[in-house]
């Protein structure tokens, strides 16, 4: 499917507004004839045959027909500028709906700074052909057609002769076109990297700072922009080629009129009046002309941003979406013989035949070194990936049976990498319900440990954090996303290295409270500490992507393997 193609289904929708508003150009085209020929029959009539009496009505025709024109094309201006904007609306709607149905193994591979990209560049590429490109690319055309048809009823020959530049005008604009395509192209991948620099850049401007790299990234953006620069610049070469060509043959048109249409009236096969007509008519051939090159440009930068948007939105999810819901859950987890592999690295087992069963109500300790696999494993309880081998099964039945989205909902988890929103603290900690009354919200603050630092801030909830939690401590970040995990009152609770930032004596109660909490639930603690899972039913000790030791804390220290060792170097801070 082209891109004007793909368009159109989201055109179809403001049909009605879109022929109306075609009519209008249409009325356009046609009306534009009158100037052109009252003049030559001001030439013919009033001067040639001396009719004085008629220059007034001449004038005064031309003059409506020109306010007219002026009034009908502003007109279907803005209807184009509102049909672009609707469109674009319903495009950027169904992109970010898009987004939230795409999964982790999507946002691995996408830059944040490509997805920004084709929310605003590219799709502002399309606004701009929609609302400009497409009727002026009518409009030219039903001049120059228009033109041709009065034109050949005036005099044929000289329209004949006129027309021996279209075949060299076919071929320039084909070839421009087929140059430009590609260069656009490159163009928008170039913006798509710089633009993703820069997002990366403000990102990770404490890296920056903290390593004092600011020149080093100068440097890479120069680079980046002196890409885009060069981009640009073999665009503005490609338009300056052409459009010269195709200036060239639109005053070739003037010349051609002149000298040949000259001769015509010198031979008495034309009046003055109608030499003085076709020339008043070419400006609606040589303006097309010289509008080819540039509608060309933007016609091409429309494709180069369609094909990324189209990208974008035919993008797969490997774990699709279904809005159904299911009934509410107990918590039981079970992973029967599980493995997993990343797709990029299907070589690779993050995790190998993992077992084991935990019933509602249990609190399941996991524990290894870094890139043991401890938040992978969590992941596939989630979703965020489906294990490779074997089945996770949540209350008996493979998760894969349960639509995602309603599956999700009863499980809360706070991610390793503490992520909030630049919002008050009380929609942060309420974001997965609006309806939580203040009271609710103050409890679960305090049963993960955030209440007290938050209500001696000056503004309390309503403290606006910056972006990403700025403004706050690790410790805290991890307390406020506790508590928004808590407000869910799921029955699965993941915390993935949540305490990590926590003292330990804090940590001590927030576990207290936990486990004092009404509602059951299965809990999932991914610690690399021993105090944070000692307490649990079962601790999984994972080593290389597989449990190399399970057990309570007393049966695991009793088998002196693995985590005996680690209980050994940590127990100066158990
Ligand atoms: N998106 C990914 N694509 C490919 N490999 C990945 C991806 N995410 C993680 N890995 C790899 O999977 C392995 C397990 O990672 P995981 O994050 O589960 O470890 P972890 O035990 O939670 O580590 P940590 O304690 O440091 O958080 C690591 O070797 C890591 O490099």
């Amino acid at each position: 499917m082209n891109s004007i193609h793909w368009i159109a289904q989201y055109a179809k929708k403001y049909l009605s507004i879109i022929l109306f508003a075609l009519v209008l150009v249409f009325i356009n085209a046609a009306t534009i004839v009158i100037q052109p020929m009252l003049s030559g029959k001001i030439v013919d009539e009033v001067i040639g045959l001396g009719q004085v009496n008629l220059l007034l009505p001449f004038l005064l025709i031309m003059l409506i027909a020109s306010i007219t024109r002026s009034f009908i094309r502003y007109s279907y201006q803005v209807l184009f500028e509102k049909i672009g904007q609707d469109i674009l609306f319903d495009l950027r709607n169904e992109m970010y709906r898009k987004m939230q149905s795409l999964d982790f193994d999507f946002f691995n591979h996408t830059r944040v700074g490509d997805i920004m990209a084709r929310m605003t560049g590219d799709t502002d590429a399309v606004r701009h052909f929609l609302s400009w490109v497409s009727y002026t690319t009518i409009e030219n055309a039903l001049w120059f057609i228009v033109a041709v048809m009065v034109m050949f009823s005036i005099h044929w020959q000289l329209t004949l002769c006129l027309l021996l530049v279209t075949p060299f005008i076919y071929f320039l604009t084909r070839k421009m076109s087929k140059e430009a395509q590609n260069v656009f192209f490159q163009i928008r991948e170039s913006f798509s990297r710089m633009n993703s620099m820069v997002e990366e850049n403000i990102s990770g401007n404490r890296v920056v700072r903290a390593f004092a790299r600011e020149e080093y990234e100068i440097q890479k953006f120069i680079s980046h922009n002196e890409d885009y620069k060069e981009k640009n610049l073999a665009s503005a070469d490609v338009s300056r080629k052409y459009l010269t060509w195709l200036d060239l043959l639109a005053s070739s048109l003037t010349g051609i009129t002149l000298v040949v249409g000259g001769l015509f009236v010198l031979n008495h096969q034309m009046t003055l009046g109608d030499l003085v007509m076709f020339n008043g008519f070419l400006w609606m051939l040589n303006g097309p002309l010289r509008m080819s090159g540039w509608l060309i440009n933007d016609i091409e930068r429309f494709n180069a941003s369609t094909i990324k948007i189209r990208e974008l939105l035919n993008a797969q999810s490997s774990i699709p979406i279904h809005k159904e819901t299911m009934p509410h859950i107990s918590g039981d987890v079970e992973f029967a013989q599980v493995s997993f592999s990343f797709a990029d690295t299907p070589e690779v087992n993050v995790l190998t035949d993992i077992s084991f069963k935990a019933k509602s109500g249990e609190t399941i300790g996991i524990l290894g070194e870094t890139g043991a696999g401890k938040s992978t494993l969590v992941h596939l309880i989630t979703r965020f990936y489906d294990a490779t081998q074997g089945r996770v099964l949540i209350d008996g039945k493979n998760i894969k049976d349960y639509p995602v989205r309603s599956l999700r909902q009863y499980i809360s988890m706070v991610m390793q990498d503490v992520f909030l929103f630049s919002d008050t603290i009380e929609s942060n900690i309420n974001y997965a319900r609006e309806d939580m009354n203040y009271r609710e919200m103050e409890e679960y603050a305090r049963i993960a440990g955030a209440h007290q630092f938050i209500s001696r801030m000056p503004e309390g909830y309503q403290t606006v954090v910056g972006e990403r939690g700025v403004g706050l401590s690790g410790g805290q970040k991890q307390r406020i996303s506790l508590a928004r995990a808590l407000v869910k009152e799921s029955p699965i609770l993941i915390l993935d290295d949540t305490t990590s930032a926590v003292d330990l004596e804090t940590e001590m109660k927030i576990q207290e409270e936990l486990s004092a909490m009404e509602w059951k639930k299965t809990i999932f603690i991914i610690s690399h500490r021993i105090s944070s899972v000692k307490r649990a039913d079962q601790i999984l000790f994972l080593e290389k992507g597989r449990i190399a030791e399970s057990g309570t804390h007393e049966e695991l220290l009793a088998k002196r393997g693995r985590y005996y060792q680690m209980y050994q170097k940590q127990v100066g801070g158990v």
